[in-house]
C-alpha cells in the first residue's frame, strides 16, 4: 500500500496576521513537491485569512463535539470548514492535559471532523514515565481504543504518534523506537478498522527538525510528521518538506 506523505505544521498558539507571510513560500514548496500533502494548523483566528492566502491546505487545532449548540468559546467542525479548514487535530496532548480531554471526547470530535467532511488527525503519545515503565505500547493502544472513531475511512483519518516527552524538548525516539511504536500503531488499527487500517497514514510527531527529519521519514509506517515549532517558519518547514518527498 502506498500512502502519500503528509507534512502538517501545528502552529499552536504562535502566529499572527503578519506570520501568515510564511505561508506563500511553503505553498510554493507544497506546490514543487506534489507527492507530498502539505498542510499549517494555525489558531483559530487565523485560519480564514491563512486559507484565503491561497491553495495551501489548512487546518484547525481543537473542536467541538457537536456541530452547533451553547457552548460558549468553542468552535464545530462545521464552522472550520466554513472558515476554509480542511483538517482538524483532535485529541493532542498538550488539550489531553491542559484541558483534560478524555479518549471519549477525542473520539467524539474525531467523529464531528469526519461527518462534515473534514480529515481527522487524532493524537496519541506516552509520557516519559510510561515509556520508562515498559508501557508505552500500551498505552498508545489503548488510546487508540478509546479515541478512533469506529467505521472511519482512511481518506478521513490520520493518526499522529507524539510521544509526550518529545514534544518541545529536542528529543526523539530512536529510528527502531519509531518503527516498532508505528507498527503497534498500524497493528492495532487492523484491529479497529479492518482492511481500512492500511491506508490510515501514521504521522510521527516531536522535535522533528530540519536534521532529523529524512531519518524519521524513511522508517517504516511513517507516512509524515506533525512539526511544532520548526513549522512557524518557511525557512524550517520547507526542508522537512523536501524531506518526505525524497524518501
Ligand atoms: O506537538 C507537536 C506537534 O503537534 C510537536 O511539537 P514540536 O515539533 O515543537 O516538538
Amino acid at each position: 500500500m502506498t500512502r502519500r506523505k503528509l507534512v502538517a505544521g501545528n502552529w499552536k498558539m504562535h502566529g499572527s496576521l503578519a506570520q501568515l507571510a510564511e505561508l506563500d513560500a511553503i505553498a510554493a514548496a507544497a506546490r514543487a513537491n506534489p507527492a507530498v500533502d502539505v498542510a499549517i494548523c494555525p489558531p483559530f483566528t487565523l485560519i480564514g485569512a491563512a486559507a484565503a492566502r491561497g491553495d495551501l491546505a489548512i487546518g484547525a487545532q481543537d473542536c467541538h463535539q457537536n456541530l452547533k449548540g451553547a457552548h460558549t468559546g468553542c468552535v464545530s467542525a462545521e464552522m472550520l470548514k466554513e472558515s476554509g479548514a480542511r483538517l482538524v487535530i483532535v485529541g493532542h496532548s498538550e488539550r489531553r492535559t491542559d484541558q483534560r480531554e478524555t479518549n471519549e471526547e477525542v473520539c467524539a470530535k474525531a467523529r464531528a471532523v469526519i461527518a462534515v467532511g473534514l480529515i481527522a488527525i487524532v493524537c496519541v503519545g506516552e509520557t516519559e514515565a510510561e515509556r520508562d515503565a515498559g508501557q508505552a505500547v500500551a498505552v498508545v493502544e489503548a488510546q487508540l481504543q478509546g479515541s478512533i472513531p469506529a467505521g472511519a475511512r482512511a481518506a478521513e483519518l490520520v493518526v499522529a504518534y507524539e510521544p509526550v516527552w518529545a514534544i518541545g524538548t529536542g528529543r526523539t525516539p530512536t529510528a527502531a523506537d519509531v518503527a516498532a511504536m508505528h507498527a503497534a500503531i498500524r497493528a492495532k488499527l487492523g484491529g479497529l478498522l479492518g482492511a481500512e487500517a492500511d491506508g490510515v497514514r501514521i504521522l510521527y510527531g516531536g522535535s522533528v527538525k530540519p536534521s532529523n527529519a529524512a531519518e524519521l521519514m524513511a522508517v517504516a509506517n511513517v507516512d509524515g510528521a506533525l512539526v511544532g515549532g520548526a513549522s512557524l517558519t518557511a525557512a524550517d518547514f520547507v526542508p522537512i518538506i523536501e524531506a518526505a518527498a525524497s524518501v
